[in-house]
């Protein structure tokens, strides 16, 4: 391909994490930027995920610089489990699985850790039980006893180009921040932790900003960052 707008397709595959949450299939379309000048093949690359709210953020983040070449996005749901362990192998693991549950030759996959430094990182990894079963408030109480309020997101991706023999590669972001009690924006609802989470520097938690400015910040934004720039590399002549 010589055309420095040639397309990389992303399918993202939404998957239900949990099996007592059958999610309807859903398919999206969207873009993701890369450097114009770069000259790509067509590849197709699968996003798995059961997050919707992943999703919409991803796409957002690629989407948000129209001066760069767009890829197209795609979704679909199916079943991956929740594995436990350091977040590099517990997203490569999830991207090996991937692999193999969809077939499809380049696939990346997604882990989102919220660390709390007085915990060492916990609970990192297993945030989405935390949260699930303590929500905002619980996640408060965790830190009462500690003066440290200061916290991490992680968010790291796994890309497999499905050759045999390969790896999947990681790519990880991490935005620092503390933990407060939950403050929402008034429009719409709010994605998981987001109410407690307050980045450093700002005096909005990740709920009240609007969108463009979590993502221009964001874990996942400097996370996909790297994965787009290692994409384009791959992908270039
Ligand atoms: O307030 C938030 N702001 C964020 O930016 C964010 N990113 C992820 N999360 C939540 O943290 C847990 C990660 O678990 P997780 O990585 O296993 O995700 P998941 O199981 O929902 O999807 P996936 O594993 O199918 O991709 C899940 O509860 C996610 O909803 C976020 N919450
Ligand atoms: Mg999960």
């Amino acid at each position: 391909m010589t055309s420095p707008r040639s397309q990389v397709l992303l399918s993202t595959c939404f998957v239900s994490s949990f099996t007592s949450k059958v999610l309807t299939p859903k398919y999206l379309s969207s873009t993701i930027p890369c450097p114009s000048s770069a000259r790509m093949s067509v590849p197709a690359v699968t996003f798995v995920t059961g997050n919707k709210n992943k999703l919409r953020e991803v796409s957002q983040i690629l989407n948000a610089d129209s001066s760069q070449t767009p890829f197209t996005i795609t979704s679909q749901k199916v079943d991956l489990p929740e594995l436990q362990g350091d977040p590099d192998d517990i997203v490569r693991e999830k991207c090996r699985i991937a692999v193999g549950e969809r077939s499809r030759a380049l696939t990346l996959v997604e882990d989102t850790c919220l660390c709390f430094n007085a915990l060492k990182g916990l609970p990192g990894p297993y945030i989405k039980w935390f949260w699930d079963r303590l929500g905002h408030d619980g996640l408060n109480q965790m830190l009462a006893g500690f003066d440290d309020k200061s916290a991490y997101a992680l968010c790291t991706f796994a890309y497999s180009s499905g050759k045999a023999g390969t790896e999947p590669i990681v790519f990880s972001g991490a935005t620092e921040g503390k933990i407060v009690p939950p403050r929402h924006s008034p429009n719409g609802k709010a994605f998981g932790w987001d109410p407690i989470f307050e980045p450093a520097g700002f005096d909005q938690t990740f709920a009240e900003m609007d969108k463009e400015t979590k993502n221009s910040i964001s874990h996942r934004f400097k996370a996909l960052a790297k994965v787009r720039e290692h994409l384009t590399k791959e992908f270039s002549d």
